[in-house]
């Protein structure tokens, strides 16, 4: 069978933008890389049901920055570009669609903002909502303003924001027309750095990944309050790793058994078990097989781990065995380049 995927990229180098991957199950390849939009940095992605893309871009009008959204219809290759939804400043880190009330959520981590759109008939944008972020934290390179790196939405459809530069996890409610208001903060422990965060919504427990600090924490949902509280904080990295390490993605299995991170500088896939009580332990580490790998995502039945190296311009393949979260490199040294998002196809 052949199931495709897309990858984001930087274009600082050799990348033009969007691409398009085939993974052939039967054959255990990835195999035609395709340019399919053109875009500036579309670092994150999100495919629509109604089968619109909405990607990252930045791009520069009379020498200064302007980041935000390209709109493609995504039924043509190469894809057909409907609209563009740019503002002064950076572009976003993150982009995701709230299929229940047709809106686009995005995380500006450069700007500190969580921005609202409505997706129209067309599949077209109208931006309804923004909410700034303040404050920092004590690590001055990373955290010396805010930087939402992650908005999506909570089993119950609040939105939650992890806000790598003030280390607080936010909740949001959001009206049907797009319209944000505060429920809660988590603060998390200093130097954590919450980038991205993921749910079993059959327990409300959620796996929380911290960038600066290379940790996970397992934190409680509370539907009733819109809330978090804490369990526990993991490592994703060995004690004895002293260099650079960011954690990046993490994903969760259809079955919450397996969360899984990528560990940026120790470059590997960490596997973490969840246990009976929602709690994790760590129980493997798989080679990268290349510098950064910034993403990754599981195909249809996720028998199979796509991953992307950001530094190495590569993807990396591997088989996923469901029964004890064990992964297995079977492709390497796939050319992508810059790739740091990968999304599956409907
Ligand atoms: O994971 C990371 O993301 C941030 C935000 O990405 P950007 O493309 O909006 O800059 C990035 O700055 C940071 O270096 C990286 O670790």
């Amino acid at each position: 069978m052949i199931e495709k995927l897309l990858v984001g990229t930087y274009t600082h180098k050799n990348s033009e933008g969007l691409y398009e991957l085939e993974l052939d199950t039967d054959t255990k390849k990835l195999q035609n890389l395709t340019l399919v939009g053109r875009s500036g940095n579309p670092t994150y992605l999100v495919q629509s049901k109604a089968n619109k893309v909405y990607a990252i871009d930045a791009e520069s009008a009379d020498g200064k920055k302007i980041g935000g959204l390209k709109a493609f219809d995504a039924s043509t290759r190469p894809f057909t570009e409907i609209g563009k939804y740019l503002a002064d400043g950076t572009s976003p880190a993150y982009v995701t669609v709230d299929e229940a009330r047709q809106l686009v959520y995005t995380a500006n981590y450069h700007m500190g903002v969580v921005t609202v759109y409505k997706i129209a008939a067309d599949g077209t944008l109208t931006q309804t909502d923004q909410a700034q972020h303040t404050g920092n934290g004590p690590r001055p390179e990373q955290q010396d303003g805010p930087h939402p790196h992650f908005a999506d939405l909570t089993p119950d459809n609040r939105i939650v924001v992890c806000d790598l530069g003030n280390d607080t996890v936010y909740v949001y409610d959001v009206t049907d027309a797009g319209k944000l208001t505060e429920v809660s903060r988590f603060s998390c422990e200093d130097g954590f750095g919450p980038r991205h965060i993921v749910f079993n919504p059959e327990t409300d427990k959620a796996y929380l990944a911290g960038e600066l600090s290379s940790k996970v924490s397992v934190l409680d949902y509370d539907r009733q309050t819109g809330s978090f509280s804490l369990d526990q904080t993991i490592k994703t990295i060995p004690d004895t790793w002293t260099e650079h390490n960011g954690a990046a993605a993490i994903r969760i299995t259809s079955d919450h058994k397996y969360v899984y991170v990528s560990n940026r500088g120790f470059n590997s896939l960490a596997t973490l078990a969840i246990q009976s009580d929602g709690s994790v332990k760590l129980i493997d580490q798989t080679p990268a097989e290349g510098d950064f790998p910034r993403d990754f995502n599981f195909n249809s039945d996720e028998s199979f781990i796509v991953l992307v190296n950001q530094n190495t311009d590569n993807a990396t393949l591997y088989s996923r065995d469901a029964a004890s979260g064990k992964l297995t490199v079977v492709q390497k040294d796939v050319q992508v380049p810059e790739g740091v998002c990968v999304k599956f196809e409907y």
